[in-house]
């Protein structure tokens, strides 16, 4: 049984042989040995000797052999003292040891092992004859306690060329090698497995003696089990210890469980100052250089002009946290608290063994392991009580831990640890993953960073309540995206109805609009979203290409295939006309995903495609409309429009046609799209493909806000991008401290997977946001819940931090090196939404303005206007349609009513 209680264990250190019968033979064959060679050693008297044996001390021995193993063995015993003295009796103890060994592990006694026992033997034998310990010269040791290799090795040789001291440290050393040889355990790990025995044992008399004085009982599961199985620390941590407990089925019999750790990750990854290494800014504008190069347009885009030479904000702008500061772990408090949780338990006939602790930056996670046929459920429903028992404000009991065979109960730590962003930043997974779009979150319980990809999320919402921290969380993301992302590579459309939250960014270079704080402007901003995103479907269109992706790819790609093409010909010394070279290289693009069918019109084509300086001579202007908004001057917009028009030559009225075939519309050629559809001063632009387009990251800090003042628009607009947006590398966060049903409503929460979730005050707001509970157990700065695409369950982690004062020091580093370059037309729209709100305007509100636009898309949507459609339509009562009628009258776009007949429309409704 012995021996089939070790086979469950491998034993460490050691090579462990194959199943066979003989092993078990040999090993009780060594321990029979081992037996009979100690009862010889204690045994023998030099009398037992036969006179004719070369050791014996007389001619008269004894007539009855005193000796336990007869005669043989006396003369064993006497020739292995007279050759090794008192050290011989290692060598049956070590046969002892490989027999056990053999019986119980199927270990392998090498070679190796024999050499080992014989260097211990024969240097102990020498230390015996340098130091004088049992050196009595006799009849049993007639050369002394170190027999003649003590005698020759220790006392001739070594003695006399090091001295004592120094011959018993060299002998020492070999002794050691000896022992690990013939163990086969590894010299460092004996180095700290003594001294985690020596810890252990310490903590465990600390906690006694603690437990002592507090009145409470020691006699504990897991104060008496803690000492004895073995922690390990920090450094440790990536052991993988297997969990459960190991059960033999046949003998019925539960072993010790994995050896509980305490972990400690909340420390901040180590700083080091690498002056010969690229700053990670060097790097990534590195990268940015190879892709503007390997454009074979050249840049093109007049935001890439302007921004060719910009340089990203260094790292060193965020500051690296004062380690100095930060308190030790004190474990004894970690194991008193897992004690009390288990006793908590206990007291209500729960019974569990205690498993690991993980100190994370913010909350300690205590795991606890049922005994068999326990309900994990059971556990969970006593949160209330564990709460009571460790004193603690919220716990969070996740019952089971994912992906492990334990119950994890979380409290919050005494001293929290700040995440700082540059931690994150400085991340390998952020600086060299694969994350198209890397955004710095956090780090979870396990010191694990959490890195998000928002082109992969696509769109994500924050919500947390007031000071949970919704801003710092989003101030994180936006920092993240400043020091990996140019502006000509990334832009923001800010919309903070709070007013104060984002004005530390106002002077962005990367922003497409100014920030947008009237939540009446807020439904503009997203309606130019809609329409860039409608725009660059139009763009995907005509080249050919899928998303994103395969358009800022493209030329590359192009140039790449062109390169090994012309590679291939030249080798063949055949001519390949340029244009076929094109057509070929047009059916190897990405057009496998039915992308949107490319246009019929081959005038357009042909100037965005082929006639190269024709576009380069149009985004020349485009860059000097950018350089006079910088310059402050009046953008030459206009002129620019009409010289793209005459330039390009292209804006027929059968384009124009062509063009509807394109846009968002029903089967029956209604335009489906919820903003207007794209103007005709828009469309010249539109001719203009640039070489890349850059992400457009739409930012709205307060959902509530916006909800309260145009909540149908809203929605709807917030729906039409998150559901159709990704592939135009258009992305959306969401934050809000209102966790209500009717501010994430159902058709937003279905179209942002992603979401973030900080403190909230009741299970019934978490639902809301994660669809679960739990967000109403985080502890508030910071603390969160990070449902990751596509995962189902939301990681716990500790949001990144970043000061005012970085992201002062980051902005400014960007605002310095250029200003934003604005949308003209749609900031002079929210400008002129931004007149006083009730203004006289012949007599109609900003209000009724608004609702008359939403009219006028429903009558170019339905080609026809009517009160009662506007009732329909936009859930407008009676009165305030007929209003809209007569307004519309007014300004001469409908003709005067005819009884019940839809009014005629006057004017062409694309040019308004
Ligand atoms: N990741 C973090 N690490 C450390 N402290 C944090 C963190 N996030 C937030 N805090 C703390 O919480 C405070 C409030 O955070 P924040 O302003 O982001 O909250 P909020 O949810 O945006 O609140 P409100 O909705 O009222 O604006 C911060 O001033 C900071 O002290």
């Amino acid at each position: 049984m012995a021996a089939e209680l070790a086979k469950s264990r491998p034993a460490r250190g050691r090579v462990q042989e194959k199943e066979s019968p003989w092993n078990d033979a040999i090993g009780i064959a060594m321990l029979v040995l081992a037996a009979m060679y100690l009862l010889a050693l204690v045994s023998y008297d030099p009398m037992d000797l036969p006179s004719w044996f070369w050791l014996s001390v007389t001619d008269q021995p004894n007539a009855v052999v005193k000796n336990f193993v007869g005669r043989f063995g006396a003369m064993g015993a006497g020739l292995s003292l007279y050759l090794a003295g008192m050290a011989i009796y290692l060598l049956p103890i070590s046969m002892t040891w490989f027999g056990v060994c053999k019986l119980a592990s199927n270990l392998k006694v090498t070679g190796r092992s024999w050499l080992g026992v014989a260097l211990m033997v024969i240097s102990m034998a020498a230390i015996f004859e340098v130091q004088d310990i049992l050196n009595q010269r006799d009849n049993i040791t007639p050369l002394g306690g170190g027999g003649g290799f003590g005698y020759l090795i220790g006392g001739s040789i070594l003695a006399n060329l090091l001295g004592s001291v120094g011959s018993t440290v060299v002998l020492a050393g070999v002794y050691a090698v000896g022992f690990f040889l013939a163990s086969g355990i590894h010299p460092l790990q004996a180095i700290q497995d003594i001294r985690m025995e020596i810890t252990q044992a310490w903590e465990t008399w600390q906690i006694r003696k603690e437990l002592a004085a507090r009145g409470v009982e020691p006699e504990t599961s897991a104060v008496s089990a803690s000492p004895s199985r073995r922690r390990k620390t920090t450094a440790d941590k990536a052991d993988t210890v297997p969990a459960g407990p190991l059960v033999t089925p046949e003998l019925g019999l539960t072993f010790e469980a994995p050896k509980p750790k305490i972990i400690d990750s909340s420390a901040n990854r180590e700083h080091t100052e690498n002056k010969d290494k690229p700053r990670l800014s060097e790097v990534w504008e590195k990268k940015r250089a190879q892709k503007l190069e390997q454009a074979p347009h050249g840049t093109l885009g007049s935001l890439a002009v302007r921004f060719k030479d910009y340089k990203l904000p260094e790292l060193d702008l965020l500051s690296w946290p004062d380690e100095s500061q930060r308190k030790p772990t004190d474990t004894r408090e970690l194991l008193a608290i897992q004690e009390t949780i288990v006793k908590a338990l206990a007291s209500f006939n729960v019974k569990v063994e205690a498993g690991d602790i993980t100190r994370g930056p913010s909350i300690t996670r205590y795991e606890v392991r049922p005994v068999d046929g326990l309900r994990v459920a059971r556990i969970a429903a006593l949160d209330d009580d564990i709460a009571r028992a460790t004193c603690a404000e919220r716990i969070n009991i996740l019952a089971p831990i994912p992906g492990k065979d334990t119950v994890g109960i979380e409290l919050a730590n005494r001293d929290k640890v700040a995440v700082p962003i540059r931690e994150l930043l400085e991340d390998e997974v952020f600086a060299n993953g694969k994350a198209k779009l890397p955004i710095a979150l956090g780090k979870d319980v396990y010191g694990k960073t959490i890195i998000g990809d928002l082109a992969a999320m696509p769109h994500l919402l924050v919500a947390g309540a007031t000071g949970s921290g919704k801003s710092v969380c989003i101030n994180g993301i936006i920092t993240s995206l400043l020091c990996r992302f140019a502006p000509d590579e990334l832009r923001f459309i800010m919309i903070d109805p709070k007013v104060v939250e984002m004005q530390n960014y106002a002077d962005l270079p990367h922003l497409a609009l100014p920030v947008v704080t009237d939540p009446k402007k807020a439904l503009l901003a997203l309606r130019w979203v809609v329409r860039e995103m409608e725009s660059r479907y139009q763009m995907f269109a005509q080249e050919g290409c899928r998303n994103f992706e395969t358009f800022n790819n493209r030329n590359r790609k192009r140039a790449a295939a062109n390169e090994a093409r012309k590679a291939a010909a030249a080798a063949a010394q055949t001519v390949i006309p340029a244009n076929e070279v094109e057509t070929e290289i047009e059916a190897d693009m990405e057009t496998e995903a039915a992308p949107p069918p490319p246009p019929s019109r081959t005038p357009r084509k042909a100037a965005a495609g082929k006639d190269d300086s024709r576009v380069s001579a149009a985004f020349a202007k485009a860059a000097a409309a950018a350089d006079h908004l910088v310059d402050g001057t009046t953008p030459p917009w206009d002129d620019m429009d009409q010289s793209n028009e005459a330039d390009m030559d292209v804006e027929t009225d059968a384009d124009a046609e062509n063009e509807a075939t394109e846009l968002p519309v029903d089967q029956h050629g209604n335009w489906i799209g919820d903003s207007l559809p794209p103007q005709p001063k828009v469309r010249s632009q539109e001719f203009i493909i640039p070489d890349t387009l850059p992400y457009i990251v739409v930012i709205i800090d307060e959902l509530a806000d916006l909800m309260q003042t145009a909540p149908a628009d809203i929605e709807v607009a917030i729906a039409r991008i998150t559901q159709m947006a990704r592939a135009a590398g258009i992305h959306l966060i969401v934050a809000t401290q209102t966790p209500r049903a009717d501010v994430i409503t159902g058709v937003i929460k279905a179209n942002i997977p992603t979401r973030i979730a900080f403190q909230v005050s009741s299970a019934l707001d978490s639902r809301v946001i994660l669809d679960r509970k739990g967000a109403e157990n985080l502890v508030g700065k910071g603390d969160m819940l990070y449902v990751p695409p596509g995962g189902a369950q939301p990681i716990r982690s500790q949001g990144a931090l970043v000061t005012d004062d970085e992201i002062h020091a980051v902005v400014e580093r960007c605002a310095e090196q250029g200003k934003p370059i604005f949308d003209v037309k749609v900031d002079d729209e929210t400008g002129e939404m931004g007149g006083d709100d009730d203004d006289d305007n012949g007599g109609v509100s900003s209000e009724e303005e608004q609702t008359l636009e939403r009219c006028l898309e429903v009558i170019r949507q339905e080609k026809k206007a009517s009160t009662s459609l506007f009732q329909r339509r936009l859930k407008l009562g009676y009165g305030r349609a007929a209003r809209m009628m007569d307004i519309l009258e007014d300004r001469g776009i409908i003709g005067p009513g005819e009884g019940a007949k839809p009014r005629e429309i006057l004017v062409d409704m694309d040019m308004i």
